[in-house]
């Protein structure tokens, strides 16, 4: 078993985006720019901003903050982001996932412009995407098919199997890796077989968000194993101990799928600064 190092791979991502960002302030005497928007008060939230936002320190791009209360309107947030859209000085926007339950999440997703959507959660980057047309992937998948690729993974004529279905994760994972020539089954709450769908599996990914429910006795031998799930404890959707036994490469639980996550979205922003020019 090797481990798959999305803390190393991450940072070499980053060395390259501060570089790029450098040479665009220099050249247009202005820093890229992510605007994070966050709604409500779950800490797990502003703690995932915070993140985000001392990565784009790091590197030099700048990040504007925009804060809403639990109570906001589905029509004020729009407005908000539709204000972030029509900035100039805005490459990208980060709309902080999940809002508040009176809020249509869809349609103020929606609001971002597609070429400021470095997040890739809107329709418009979903199709891009899934077409291999210019746009930005869903941050998450698109970080994993980095991290797969910083190992020289190849996916063409595996069988690959995703746990998990949701917009910004399971769905476009599968969309991604279909357009590398795998052979993608995408599983759910309603899979009734799960176990059996697994083992048949050259490559997992697991994007579920229940701790451990992909089971290391269910992994053939050699499979690549990608644990998406974040869940509190820093505890993956994969039995790592077991699995690890089992597989060929697995992402650990810190250090794996969410420092590319991350790195993805500032490398996305720092695309966005260079088509948008000065
Ligand atoms: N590291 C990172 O950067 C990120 C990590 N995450 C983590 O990834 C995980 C998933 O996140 P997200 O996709 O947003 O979660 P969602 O809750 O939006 O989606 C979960 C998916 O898992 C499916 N599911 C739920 N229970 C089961 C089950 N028993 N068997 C099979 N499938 C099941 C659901 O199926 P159905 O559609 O039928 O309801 C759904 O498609 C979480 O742990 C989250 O914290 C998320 C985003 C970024
Ligand atoms: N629109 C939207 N886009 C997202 O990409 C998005 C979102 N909403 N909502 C919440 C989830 C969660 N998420 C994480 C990103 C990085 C880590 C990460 O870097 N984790 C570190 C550990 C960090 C620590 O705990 O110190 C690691 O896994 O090594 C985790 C989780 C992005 N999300």
């Amino acid at each position: 078993m090797a481990i798959l190092d999305g803390q190393a791979a991450a940072a070499d991502l980053l060395a390259h985006v501060g570089l790029r960002a450098a040479e665009f302030t220099e050249r247009t005497g202005r820093a890229p720019m992510l605007a994070t928007v966050l709604v409500g008060s779950d800490p797990a939230s502003h703690t995932y901003v915070k993140m985000k936002q001392n990565r784009c320190r790091q590197v030099g791009i700048e990040s504007r903050r925009v804060e809403l209360g639990q109570e906001t309107t589905t029509e004020e947030l729009v407005a908000a982001v539709e204000a972030l859209s029509a900035d100039d000085a805005v490459d990208g926007i980060l709309l902080q996932h999940p809002v508040p339950p009176q809020i249509d999440e869809h349609l103020a997703f929606e609001a971002i412009s597609p070429e400021k959507d470095v997040d890739g959660v809107t329709l418009a980057s979903f199709a891009a995407m899934s077409f291999s047309e210019p746009g930005y992937a869903s941050c998450t998948p698109g970080g994993i098919m980095r991290l797969l690729d910083a190992y020289d993974v190849d996916l063409a004529g595996k069988h690959a199997v995703v746990v998990g279905r949701s917009r910004i994760l399971g769905k476009p994972m599968a969309m991604l890796m279909l357009e590398r020539n795998a052979t993608v089954t995408i599983c759910h709450s309603r899979t009734t077989d799960l176990a059996d769908r697994v083992a048949e599996a050259d490559v997992v990914v697991a994007a579920v968000g229940r701790p451990e429910l992909v089971r290391g006795a269910w992994i053939k031998p050699g499979a690549v194993v990608v644990d998406a799930g974040y869940n509190a404890g820093n505890v993956g959707d994969v039995e790592y101990g077991a699995a690890a036994e089992r597989a060929s490469w697995i992402t650990p639980v810190p250090g794996g799928v969410g420092p590319m996550t991350i790195a993805t979205l500032l490398a996305q922003t720092m695309d966005s600064a260079e088509r948008r020019g000065a």
